[in-house]
């Protein structure tokens, strides 16, 4: 059922633009999915990317996102993150908070990570810099160069590098790191601004055997703090952390279910055998 049906009273909702004015964003989730596209369609040039799109992800949930390619995924992220405006439908973070309403910064700002294919840290500071650098990023820092972080804050950082299991490297310059471990940087550079949602475009694409088990441990313990939104075509790693998977096929959902189910679905198999 369409959230805006069963939850009429949502119609009164105020602008978003209103709501936002003088700071934090006022997400809520209460009766409702985190993050939600309705009837999303997007077209260059005539070809439809997305047609038509719905997707609800749930709070705390960890979400993979398969498809062939062109099967509209990279868009599906684009609009979700404000780079590519949809030509019709409805994209909303919570119940209040209209995303068409808000532009790629505020929407970063507002709650909404997103970790890109190639890793972009900076790479001659040390790895507990780049960590510090992105909590304070658009906040004080980067306007005071005398700004100090509070012990809380280095208590975060601390937890974050247990979790990205980069505690043993703190001091390392991010440029030598290996490639998987420059992933799980940016990953808790992101997470340095708490997201409500993250999205993540293949995460393990140029990983080792060993790299991709530890990026699957991090993704599903992240997952309950944050909603995770996996894009990834490499199925054995989706089996392995997968719950609740999408397929995408010509800008629709064409499945959706636990791994096993989509696997079986004739739909599913057509498509892949297909390509
Ligand atoms: N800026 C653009 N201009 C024109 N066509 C585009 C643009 N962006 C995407 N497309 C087309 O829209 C379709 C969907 O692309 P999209 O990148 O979203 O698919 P995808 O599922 O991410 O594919 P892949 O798995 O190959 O990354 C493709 O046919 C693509 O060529």
């Amino acid at each position: 059922m369409k959230v805006l049906e069963k939850f009429p009273a949502l119609k009164t909702r105020l602008p978003t633009r209103l709501m936002t004015q003088g700071g934090e964003l006022p997400l809520d989730t209460g009766k409702g999915p985190v993050l939600y596209l309705e009837d999303v369609s997007v077209s260059f040039d005539g070809f439809k990317a997305l047609n038509k799109l719905n997707l609800y992800i749930d709070e705390g949930e960890l979400r993979c996102i398969i498809g062939p390619n062109g099967a509209g995924k990279t868009t599906m992220m684009d609009v979700i993150t404000g780079k590519t405006r949809p030509d019709s439908g409805e994209v909303w973070f919570g119940q209040l908070i209209n995303l068409l309403e808000l532009d790629e910064h505020q929407i970063a700002q507002g709650g909404i990570g997103r970790k890109f294919q190639k890793p972009t840290v900076f790479e001659q500071l040390s790895v507990y810099d780049n960590l510090e650098l992105a909590m304070a990023s658009d906040k004080r820092a980067w306007k005071n160069l005398f700004f100090k972080i509070s012990g809380e804050q280095r208590d975060r950082i601390a937890e974050i590098l247990e979790l990205i299991r980069l505690s043993g490297h703190r001091e390392r310059l991010a440029g030598s790191l290996s490639h998987g471990q420059k992933q799980w940087l940016e990953i808790g550079m992101l997470l340095m601004q708490d997201p409500r949602v993250l999205l993540v475009d293949e995460p393990v694409a140029g990983m080792t055997g060993e790299e991709t088990e530890r990026t699957a441990e991090l993704l599903v313990s992240l997952a309950g703090r944050h909603s995770v939104i996996v894009v990834e075509h490499d199925m054995a790693f989706v089996r392995s952390i997968a719950r609740k998977v999408t397929v995408l096929h010509q800008g629709s959902v064409l499945a959706e279910g636990t791994m096993d189910q989509i696997q079986q679905d004739p739909k599913v198999i057509e498509v892949y055998l297909g390509e």
